[in-house]
């Protein structure tokens, strides 16, 4: 028989339905499958709810449950495509953003010189190309080395055109495509070496870097390599002028008139979302950049992508105004030999251009600040729980004056989200 107390327990659990899956990282994250009904015990935070699952207690993403059995009728678009898979493989199926990666001369020299660099010791190894588009990777490894095999995995239909590519540039005793999902697709071994190309605007926007942990978790043997090997997030606080007077200054004297109270509505559609292929020049940068995220690939679980936390702390170089926050990414190639050399592909202010270009993220309103003065916080990519491949951006900043500006010191935090 329940006592008063345990009645009163069961009088405030409610009974959720999970959308999706979610696997929960840390000791106190509940995992769940999608359909799992849990029952949710307390909802300390919007975000954040304490639920049960066949006995088992934890923390649940809020925006995984739902409660009305009637939403399983109504399938969410997102319940039922998380991944938006159909539009995702679909833009992969065009030529349109192949053309654009295979243009991209830094990427695409970048993982050539990968190969040739370590083409001695790629002979009679076994590689995975996760994502091989249109298999330019795979073809550099039969051009330039001597590996035993290469499965280049593809999802989108572009995989029937790499066939023939490997055929028509005679690879194919070397290459075999696999056309499929790295996570659903067979190999007959494991592999010495997973290379991809997996980067997305901000290092991870797609989370295609998923689909890499779990190919490297099943395929890849102990000891195998990791292409890239590591990767950084890159973050340094900006001035963008012209992008703010293009933005948000015209509205004060187009053609004479006043058109300022068009500026918060300026604000709400050009400044919520980042820029992403914004070009900042390295003039525009006001303090020495800062790595804000790290990951290594032998080590990351699919987990640590939920929540990647980072700090910053820029001192001020020069007095300006202070519009934002510019990030980009490094990813590193270590040498197949112990000790050979390093490739990096540095898609930053003072490297060559690639398509990432940068991401910009404006502040809702600029602030003058003065060499010396510091900008602190720190930032949070915050994985969507439903649609996957998107994240939610937040910085929280600090700045305090320099001792000969005491007075301005100021706080803020933004949410930004990429893209939904
Ligand atoms: N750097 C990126 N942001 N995108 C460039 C690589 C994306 C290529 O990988 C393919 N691709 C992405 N995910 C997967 C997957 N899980 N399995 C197979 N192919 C995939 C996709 O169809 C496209 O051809």
């Amino acid at each position: 028989m329940q006592t008063e107390k345990e009645d009163e327990d069961d009088a405030s659990c409610e009974e959720y339905v999970a959308r999706s899956d979610f696997t929960g990282s840390g000791t106190d994250q509940l995992s769940f499958s999608r359909g799992d009904r849990l029952l949710v015990h307390a909802k300390p935070s919007s975000e954040w709810w304490w639920a049960e699952l066949q006995g088992v207690i934890g923390y649940v993403p809020a925006g995984y449950l739902s409660q009305d059995a009637a939403g399983e009728e109504e399938e969410d678009p997102s319940i039922e495509d998380p991944w938006q898979d159909e539009e995702y493989f679909g833009n992969y199926g065009t030529l349109r953003l192949h053309l654009e990666m295979l243009s991209d001369k830094s990427r695409t020299e970048a993982y050539r010189q990968v190969i040739l660099s370590n083409s001695a010791s790629l002979s009679s190894k076994r590689v995975m190309d996760l994502g091989c588009g249109t298999g330019i990777i795979s073809l550099f490894c039969a051009q330039l080395a001597r590996p035993s095999m290469v499965y280049a995995v593809e999802a989108s239909s572009m995989a029937e055109y790499t066939r023939q590519l490997v055929k028509q540039n005679g690879c194919d005793e070397v290459v075999t495509v696999l056309q499929g999902r790295a996570e659903d697709i067979e190999l007959p071994e494991q592999v010495d070496v997973l290379v991809s190309e997996w980067m997305g605007n901000c290092l991870l926007f797609e989370f295609m870097v998923e689909s890499v942990l779990l190919a490297r978790d099943r395929w890849l043997r102990d000891g195998g390599t990791m292409w890239p090997s590591s990767a950084a997030l890159t973050l340094v606080p900006c001035q963008a002028d012209s992008y703010y007077a293009e933005k948000m200054a015209f509205w004060e004297r187009p053609y004479g008139l006043d058109f300022t109270p068009l500026q918060p509505l300026a604000q709400q559609e050009f400044f919520t979302k980042p820029k992403f292929s914004h070009i900042i020049d390295p003039c525009d940068c006001l303090a020495a950049p800062c790595d804000v995220i790290s990951l290594d690939m032998y080590t990351l679980q699919v987990g640590d992508l939920e929540e990647m936390k980072g700090q910053f702390h820029f001192c001020v170089e020069k007095s300006a105004v202070f519009h934002g926050f510019t990030a980009w990414f490094t990813v590193c190639f270590e040498s197949l030999e112990a000790g050979g050399a390093i490739v990096e592909l540095n898609t930053g202010p003072n490297s060559g251009p690639t398509h990432w270009k940068q991401t910009l993220f404006m502040l809702d309103w600029p602030v003058s600040v003065c060499a010396g003065d510091s900008i602190s916080g720190t930032i949070v990519l915050q994985r969507n729980p439903v649609w996957r491949r998107h994240m939610t951006v937040t910085l929280h900043w600090t700045i305090k004056g320099s001792t000969d500006n005491p007075d301005n010191s100021q706080a803020g935090t933004k949410s930004f989200p990429m893209w939904r």
